[in-house]
């Protein structure tokens, strides 16, 4: 069976798909910044699914704890399936927050994320076989809807993935981004929101279990909240629509 590996499995989203896997029989490496709620999952998934279970304590804001992750995954038993999910908002608005705290944004939300990512897919590629799943957010796609860079980095993690796809698709890696609406976890929390003025939240089993629908689909894109999936064709085919009209020479005529 394959294994995998699970970025922020200590708690919320993250803690749930290490729980699926591990039901499906796949050995996983979980990693977080908490040891002790990362050895509490272990040791529940050892005992209810007979699996292994790695764990890596790593903050993924901090390029030297990063770097031990991707060892991990260059020199360890392979990784057939990495869930890009570790991630995070900021409290303070984009006017208030401090450099620092969006610099960190950055690097969890998009870097880590990326540099798992290149560990992992040409192992991937050359084994001709693997999965990628990277977690976005709806608010990638509706970024007016929250302050800041949050959405910036959810829209990355969706047209990271789009590239991905193209680019080692024919090569046998799937890659799924995962889109989900507000859903009931800790992150509203930490990022200073009261979870019960959030509307339309789901719960986060409902939500992995979605997602792991979509993922057995081998959908490149799953939207869990939205009910009619012909909206985000739509929105595709009109972004693919305009591809043959950007290799122009000259500036369109509205510009001239
Ligand atoms: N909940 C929601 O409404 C939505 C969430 N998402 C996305 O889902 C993903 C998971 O979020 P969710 O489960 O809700 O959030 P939680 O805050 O509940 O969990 C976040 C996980 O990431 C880990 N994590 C946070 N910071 C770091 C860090 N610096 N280094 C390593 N691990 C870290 C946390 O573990 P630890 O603290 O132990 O490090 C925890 O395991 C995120 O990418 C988020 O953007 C997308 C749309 C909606
Ligand atoms: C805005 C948020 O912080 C939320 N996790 C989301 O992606 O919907």
């Amino acid at each position: 069976m394959p294994n995998a590996l699970v970025t922020g499995a200590s708690g919320g989203i993250g803690a749930f798909y290490a729980d699926r896997l591990a039901a499906r029989g796949h050995d996983l490496v979980l990693v977080a910044r908490s040891t002790d709620k990362l050895e509490a999952l272990a040791r529940d998934l050892r005992a209810r699914y007979g699996i292994q279970a790695e764990m890596i304590t790593a903050d993924l804001t901090d390029p030297a704890q990063v770097v031990r992750v991707v060892d991990r995954i260059r020199s360890g038993t392979p990784i057939d399936i990495l869930i890009n999910n570790a991630g995070a908002n900021v409290a303070s608005s984009f006017a208030k927050v401090a450099d620092a705290e969006l610099e960190a944004l950055i690097r969890l939300n998009v870097t880590a994320p990326t540099l798992l990512t290149r560990a992992a897919i040409a192992g991937m590629a050359s084994r001709g076989t693997g999965a990628i799943v990277n977690i976005g957010s709806v608010i990638g796609l509706a970024t007016e809807l929250t302050s800041g860079i949050y959405g910036a980095t959810k829209a990355y993690m969706l047209t990271f993935s789009q590239s991905l796809a193209h680019e080692f698709g024919p090569a046998g890696v799937y890659v799924q981004a995962v889109l989900p609406g507000a859903t009931r976890t800790d992150i509203w929390r930490h990022s200073g929101r009261n979870i019960d003025e959030i509307d339309g939240l789901m719960e986060v089993d409902d939500l992995v279990d979605a997602a792991l629908a979509g993922f057995d689909r081998r959908e490149a894109v799953t939207i869990p909240p939205l009910p009619d999936v012909r909206q985000w064709e739509a929105f595709e085919a009109a972004r693919l629509a305009m591809r043959p009209n950007f290799a122009n020479g000259k500036p369109a005529g509205r510009y001239v």
